[in-house]
C-alpha cells in the first residue's frame, strides 16, 4: 500500500494524547486523517455512511474502541455523536472479524463498533498520515497487519500527575477515575515489552512533547506535503 504510513498513539487515558493530536490537526491541516469505524448500530438521522474522514471532531471518538469497557454511557454517546461510521451489519461485521480485517472491536450497548484494516488504507489513500489511538492490545493486533505505522507511546512523568490530570480534567466520577488509573498501571507495565514502541514520548511539557511528536512525524509529514504539491 503506498500513501504515508499510520501513526500510533498509544498510552493510558488522561496522558494527553487528544491534545497532541488537536495540535497536529491545527498546525497541519489536511495532513492527518483518522479511519472510519464500522458500527452496527443504526444510523441516526442525518447521518450517512462513511462521511467525515479527516474532520477535527473524530479526535471525540478516537479513543472509543480500545476502552469501550471503561467508557461511561455518556462519553458513548458523546463520542458517537461526532463520529461517522460504516452502517453494517453484525452478519457482516463477525464475518470480517473472523476473517482478520479489523484490528480492533467492542461491543458496546448492544451493537458492535469496529476499526478495519481497510478503513486505514483508505485514509492512506486519500495520501493522508492515519492516526491511530488504540490500547497495547491494539498496537499488538496492528503489528500482525502489513500496515507499517509508526508506533508511539505517549506517557506520564509520574501515576501521581497523571492523577491530577484527569482529575483537573473534570471528566470522571471517582469510580471512572480509578478505573482509568488501573488500567493506566497496567498500560504502563504492558508498554515496557521489549521492541513494542519505536519511540516513548513523556508528556511532561506539553509543548515539549509537541515538538518531540512533529520530529518523528517529520518525514512522513513532508512526504504528504511533497505529494500535494
Ligand atoms: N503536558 C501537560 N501538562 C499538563 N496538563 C496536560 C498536559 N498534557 C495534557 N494535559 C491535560 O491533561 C488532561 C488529559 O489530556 P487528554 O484529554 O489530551 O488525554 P488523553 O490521553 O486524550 O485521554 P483519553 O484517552 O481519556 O481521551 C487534559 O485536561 C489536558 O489539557
Amino acid at each position: 500500500m503506498s500513501g504515508p504510513r499510520p501513526v500510533v498513539l498509544s498510552g493510558p487515558s488522561g496522558v494527553g494524547k487528544s491534545t497532541l493530536m488537536k495540535k497536529l490537526m491545527k498546525d497541519y491541516e489536511g495532513v492527518f486523517g483518522f479511519s472510519v469505524s464500522h458500527t452496527t448500530r443504526n444510523p441516526r438521522p442525518g447521518e450517512e455512511d462513511g462521511k467525515g474522514l479527516n474532520k477535527l471532531p473524530m479526535l471525540l471518538g478516537a479513543t472509543l474502541l480500545p476502552v469501550a469497557d471503561i467508557l461511561s454511557s455518556e462519553d458513548l454517546e458523546l463520542s458517537a455523536s461526532f463520529s461517522y461510521y460504516h452502517f453494517t451489519t453484525r452478519e457482516a461485521m463477525q464475518e470480517g472479524m473472523d476473517n482478520g480485517e479489523f484490528i480492533e472491536n467492542a461491543e458496546f450497548s448492544g451493537n458492535m463498533y469496529g476499526t478495519s484494516k481497510a478503513a486505514i488504507e483508505d485514509v492512506q489513500a486519500k495520501n493522508l498520515i492515519c492516526i491511530l489511538d488504540v490500547d497495547i492490545q491494539g498496537v499488538k493486533r496492528i503489528k500482525e497487519t502489513d500496515l507499517n505505522p509508526i508506533y508511539i507511546s505517549i506517557q506520564p512523568p509520574s501515576m501521581e500527575i497523571l492523577e491530577t490530570r484527569l482529575r483537573d480534567r473534570q471528566t470522571e466520577t471517582e469510580e471512572s477515575l480509578q478505573k482509568r488509573l488501573e488500567a493506566a498501571r497496567i498500560d504502563l507495565e504492558l508498554s515496557k515489552e521489549p521492541g513494542l514502541f519505536d519511540v516513548v514520548i513523556i508528556n511532561e511539557d506539553v509543548e515539549r512533547a509537541y515538538e518531540e511528536l512533529k520530529e518523528i512525524l517529520n518525514e512522513e509529514i513532508k512526504k504528504v506535503q511533497e505529494a500535494k504539491s
